[in-house]
């Protein structure tokens, strides 16, 4: 069998891929991939072993079901940041309509040049952000917009509830009535089609590249391995030197930095130096494979993804796949600061991510903290809003995986608390991420949660809530 082995990297790459094990599993005999190592040899780590099925009642008798994160997240799960600018500071313009009638009714105004300023009400504060370098000029709107030019009238049922329209918004209003009207019209529907197919269409929608342009405040929930887009990943950060690769039995991937050959890795194929995998195949077919392995997309995500079970253990493996190359710490810093940029384009203002400041690594295999990890989110942040002063920061929310036990949890507020300390600018908070329904409910941690306050320290909690798609209330009710 052996023998029978392909050396094409573009095969083993192929069947590296979830579709392709997927179509080995129907078509070949179990051990007859082309794959760089045995799986014979080998028994799946732990964090891949198939889940036991869904208990109707989450946790009965009292007894958790265990939801244990992989040991390099594991490792990686213990700490948190401040405010990027000066409390009191009002970097934020604040939009409040004249007419707005006895209570606030506020809206953070972007001020970064898209919307004119004739689009803006006489109430509108401008700060000091205003004149500063504008992204787009007011002629691309006008492109974007052409019956603005024209003029039109403002289609019933306008969006806004009480808030009236200036004249130029009520024009906005009916060529964004307009566009959607059009979008409708067409054969393809995007919100009525999987996500996967939509895609491509969203991007290429004319109202999707307006929504692009226009102002949005603050992105709340993001997640520090899942900040960046991973063409990103894959076209700049597996194309920089010494970046390993080795493939797991979960027909997965794994990455490392490292200026020597590294030691093999349990349940991984010998590390490859993705250099000299380039050298050898198509670097088009390689990059699109590690897209694959970074990400959920497949041409058939029903078929591929038959339950929230199912897609979980793929999304967590896709961070599996992505922490190796996040963690260089000089990837971690470069990797944030692509993530500012990412939404600075789409005219997103501020942002929180939730982080699990995962221990970084050198070159030579020496490790950083989670102070480390914290530093750099809150330097980055720091440089970022000074090379675009209209961006108003960032801030880490500390967290941790549910699937933790409540003395690790305990350990880890104890933590979230000592940075928050440390890092009042950064720090925002705490949370527990992972899968709701196969986690822990918060009640299960209330002894650990429960601690700053009996020790008279602010801890600002930011819990998820409704990710589940299971209709129970014994979860976090
Ligand atoms: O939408 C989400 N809900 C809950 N947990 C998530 C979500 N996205 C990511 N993670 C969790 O955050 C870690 C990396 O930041 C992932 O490993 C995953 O467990």
């Amino acid at each position: 069998m052996e023998a029978e082995r392909s050396d094409s990297p573009k095969e083993i790459l192929d069947l590296d891929s979830h579709n392709a094990a997927a179509r080995r599993r129907n078509a070949l005999p179990p051990h007859a991939a082309n794959f760089p190592y045995d799986p014979r040899a080998v028994h799946p780590p732990p964090h891949m072993m198939p889940r036991p099925p869904y208990a109707p009642h989450p946790y009965p008798g009292g007894h958790y079901a265990t939801q244990r994160p992989h040991p390099h997240l594991m490792e990686a799960l213990q700490r948190p940041q401040h405010l990027p600018f000066p409390p009191g500071q009002p970097r934020m313009a604040l939009y409040r309509h004249p007419q707005a009638g006895g209570h606030f009714q506020g809206m953070a105004v972007q001020q970064r040049g898209l919307v004119p300023d004739h689009y803006l009400h006489p109430g509108t504060l401008l700060t000091q952000i205003k004149h500063r370098r504008p992204q787009l000029k007011h002629s691309t709107v006008y492109s974007l917009l052409p019956s603005l030019q024209h003029g039109s009238t403002v289609p019933p049922g306008c969006p806004g509830g009480t808030i009236l329209l200036t004249e130029a918004e009520q024009r906005l209003s009916a060529q964004l009535h307009e566009l959607k009207l059009q979008e409708i019209a067409r054969p393809e529907f995007p919100p009525a089609m999987h996500f996967f197919k939509a895609r491509a269409l969203i991007e290429r929608s004319p109202i999707f590249s307006l929504l692009q342009k226009m102002p949005k405040g603050a992105a709340l929930h993001l997640h520090d391995l899942a900040l960046v887009g991973v063409d990103w990943l894959v076209k700049n950060v597996t194309y920089r030197p010494h970046c390993y690769i080795c493939f797991t039995a979960a027909q997965s991937v794994r990455f490392l930095f490292s200026a020597q050959q590294p030691r093999t890795q349990p349940h991984c194929s010998p590390w490859l130096l993705l250099e000299t995998l380039r050298s050898k195949m198509n670097a088009t077919d390689l990059d699109n494979s590690l897209i694959q392995n970074l990400t959920l997309f497949t041409a058939d995500p029903e078929a591929a993804y038959p339950s929230q079970s199912a897609v979980w253990s793929r999304f967590e493996e896709t961070f599996f796949a992505a922490i190796g190359l996040i963690t260089h710490a000089p990837v971690f810093k470069d990797y944030f600061y692509q993530g500012l940029q990412q939404f600075y384009m789409d005219n997103v203002m501020y942002l929180e991510l939730r982080a699990l400041l995962p221990l970084t690594y050198e070159l030579d295999g020496s490790t950083h903290d989670k102070v480390w990890s914290l530093k750099a989110y809150q330097d980055v942040a720091r440089q970022f809003v000074m090379e675009h002063p209209d961006f108003l920061g960032a801030r880490v929310i500390f967290t941790v995986h549910r699937g933790l036990n409540s003395s690790e949890v305990k350990v880890a507020v104890e933590e979230a608390m000592r940075l928050q300390k440390e890092f009042p600018e950064v720090m925002a908070g705490f949370d527990l991420v992972g899968r709701e329904d196969s986690g822990r409910p918060l009640w299960y941690f209330r002894e650990a949660l429960s601690l700053p306050s009996e020790l008279g320290v602010t801890l600002p909690y930011f819990f998820h809530a409704g990710e589940t798609g299971e209709l129970i209330m014994t979860l976090d009710p």
